[in-house]
């Protein structure tokens, strides 16, 4: 379709100049900057799977589908930090973030002074007067009752940015994975790794324009970027994906290797992005464990659940444990927090990030979900797993194990005798702080739970062991922006989510204990994938209730959300309301286009 408007204007652009005198030199050069305006520009459109699309289309209307599509494509104007509660304040945190932005704007003014010539110098220095360079994002608390360990640092986009395009000289460029530019366009810097090709003869300093490879149709169906790292672009038509890449400019900035070391190396800043479409902080390795940069509804997902001191929580889709940690920060990092996730390397995310934030009542399981109630009524096993571990699991047992009566017993299943023998003595000291007392004397101050490339696989929990038990279920996540491929999602996957999550959910009801809390949460623009989830259990399980209200952020329990330009919260839906599409506002400028969260009380179960 671009392909056909292309030619279309190509051709309309041709007819304005098809006097029978030739087109004198100024209007050839309008022509190039016309065809440069539309290349050298922001303007993506989602590709969509057809029958997703009409799906959509039908539930939205063809307008607002195409509204919420076109927003999909944009980040939020807006950095979400969530403050690590145990480590800072948000008034500290504001101030650090203030000072950076405040030493960053000196740096690039000191820079400018130091490199150019005073011609160069005015220029640069209008430019960043008019804020392209170096600027001062407002940082501002979130104003919703509770949540005020979240902060907000401003961002502002779409910005025009100057290619420096001059005729039969197009500029150096650089193409990034989808991956990496929707990181790019959140904050980001371009990495090594997210470098698909680049200009032939580019050193070290050079400014380059960077655009994204999109997957593109294939003949058979399939979708493909159809780019092989490392190829060499001419700046021709000629170079993979010219005119698909139309319109999917992100920024420029300068090159800090030489495309020999882009393409050799495998790690380390490819392109310092100096000049983006859409400008958001940067907080790579900015106070680190002192804050989190998260979604919102996902901090909101984490208060919804409400966790109290000393209750055992259950994360069922846990990593990179972004949740989990929210909701031990919650707790005060007092109690338990059981975090499982099927992936092995996910879960070792989960123990990174509970180890950066210093939070100790998390520990983290691989575990499939559908499998998380245990069928036998012995005590939980719990075993270590590795990938060197499934390489050589004889030998590593024989190394590492402590073997009692033959069997294989994991810190975890030690921790647990232990903390039996403490509940013994007396006092109630919680399972988390004796775990975080034996992990000090095993491992000596200041180290965690971290473990290398080892995780431990659980083979699941008893009925009722958990208070609260979050279910933030895999989803399309076709609520969260910027994206800029969309096709990957069919029909049969959309049910597919549904069906999954149902089943989840039938592990999660038995987990939890009577009296307590069941909330479930997806990230999408579907609505058939969250309703549908809340009628089957509602339907299903008659002991489950929505719950009516959150004590902290008002509202009732069905927090069916989606942003609206005035506020995350301007309207909660009722109970049994079904017209969560009407009340969809993609203008807003929130970084989760639909989100869901369900909060259910759990009553007394049947005998
Ligand atoms: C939406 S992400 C969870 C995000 C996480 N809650 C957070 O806030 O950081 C979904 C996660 O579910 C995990 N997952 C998918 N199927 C699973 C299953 N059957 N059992 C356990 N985890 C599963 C995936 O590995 C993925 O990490």
């Amino acid at each position: 379709m671009k392909r056909g408007r292309v030619l279309f204007e190509a051709i309309n652009r041709n007819r304005k100049f098809s006097s029978r005198t030739p087109p004198s030199p100024s209007q050839q050069q309008q022509v190039l900057l016309m065809d440069q305006s539309e290349r050298y520009c922001y303007n993506p459109s989602l590709h969509w799977n057809p029958q997703v699309e009409d799906y959509f289309c039908k539930a939205y209307g063809p307008q607002a589908f195409s509204r919420i599509s076109k927003a999909l494509t944009r980040p939020s104007c807006y950095s979400c930090i969530r403050v690590n509660t145990l480590k800072a304040t948000t008034e500290s945190v504001i101030e650090k973030i203030l000072e950076i932005q405040h030493e960053k704007k000196l740096q690039e003014q000191d820079a400018l002074n130091n490199l150019h010539t005073d011609a160069d110098k005015s220029v640069e220095v209008s430019k960043t007067v008019n804020g392209s360079t170096a600027e001062t994002n407002p940082v501002f608390k979130c104003p919703i009752p509770g949540l005020d360990y979240v902060v907000f640092v401003k961002g502002s986009g779409p910005h025009d940015i100057q290619y420096d395009y001059q005729q039969d000289r197009p500029p150096k460029e650089v193409i990034v994975s989808r991956k990496c530019a929707e990181a790019v366009l959140r904050g980001a810097q371009v990495y090594v790794p997210g470098i698909l090709a680049c200009s032939a003869h580019v050193e070290k300093g050079d400014k380059v324009a960077v655009s994204v490879g999109v997957e593109q149709p294939g003949r058979n169906g399939e979708w493909a970027t159809g780019i092989t790292r490392g190829i060499v672009l001419q700046g021709l038509k000629t170079d993979p994906q010219y005119i698909e890449r139309d319109g999917l400019y992100i920024g420029q900035g300068i090159t800090m290797l030489s495309r020999a070391g882009i393409f050799r190396g495998l790690s380390g800043l490819g392109v310092d992005m100096t000049d983006r479409v859409f400008r958001l902080a940067s907080f790579n390795d900015v106070l680190k464990g002192d804050i989190f940069l998260q979604n919102l509804p996902s901090i909101i997902t984490a208060h919804v659940l409400d966790p109290q001191q000393g209750e055992r929580i259950l994360d069922m889709c846990a990593a990179p444990g972004g949740k989990t940690t929210a909701i031990a920060s919650l707790m005060k990092d007092k109690g338990e927090v059981t975090a499982v996730d099927r992936s092995h390397n996910k879960v070792l995310e989960i123990h990174n990030l509970a180890a950066e934030l210093g939070l100790n009542s998390i520990t983290a399981y691989k575990l499939d979900a559908l499998k998380a109630v245990r069928k036998d009524k012995s005590n939980s096993t719990v075993t270590q797993s590795s990938i060197e571990d499934k390489l050589s699991q004889t030998s590593q047992q024989a190394e590492s194990a402590n073997f009692v009566n033959g069997e294989l017993v994991s810190p975890a299943t030690e921790d647990n005798k232990i903390y039996d023998e403490e509940m013994k003595k007396g006092p109630y000291t919680s399972k988390a702080e004796i775990r975080k007392q034996i992990r000090r004397m095993k491992n000596g101050p200041g180290k965690n739970q971290a473990t290398g490339g080892r995780v431990n696989k659980c083979e699941g929990f008893l009925p009722n062991s958990f208070d609260r038990v979050l279910l933030d279920a895999p989803c399309s996540a076709l609520g969260l922006r910027p994206r800029l491929f969309a096709a990957e999602e069919t029909i049969e996957s959309l049910r597919r989510h549904g069906k999954y999550q149902q089943r989840m959910f039938d592990q999660a009801v038995q987990l939890v204990r009577p009296g307590g809390v069941i909330v479930y949460s997806t990230c999408t623009i579907n609505p058939g994938e969250n309703e549908a989830l809340v009628r089957y259990a509602l339907d299903t399980y008659k002991f489950l209730s929505l719950a009516p209200q959150h004590p902290k952020v008002g509202g009732p329990g069905l927090l069916g959300r989606y942003e609206s330009s005035d506020g995350y919260f301007e309207e909660w839906l009722k109970p049994g309301e079904e017209d969560l599409v009407q009340r969809f506002d993609p203008s807003g400028p929130h970084d989760t286009i639909g989100f869901f969260i369900a909060k259910f009380n759990v009553g007394p179960k049947e005998a």
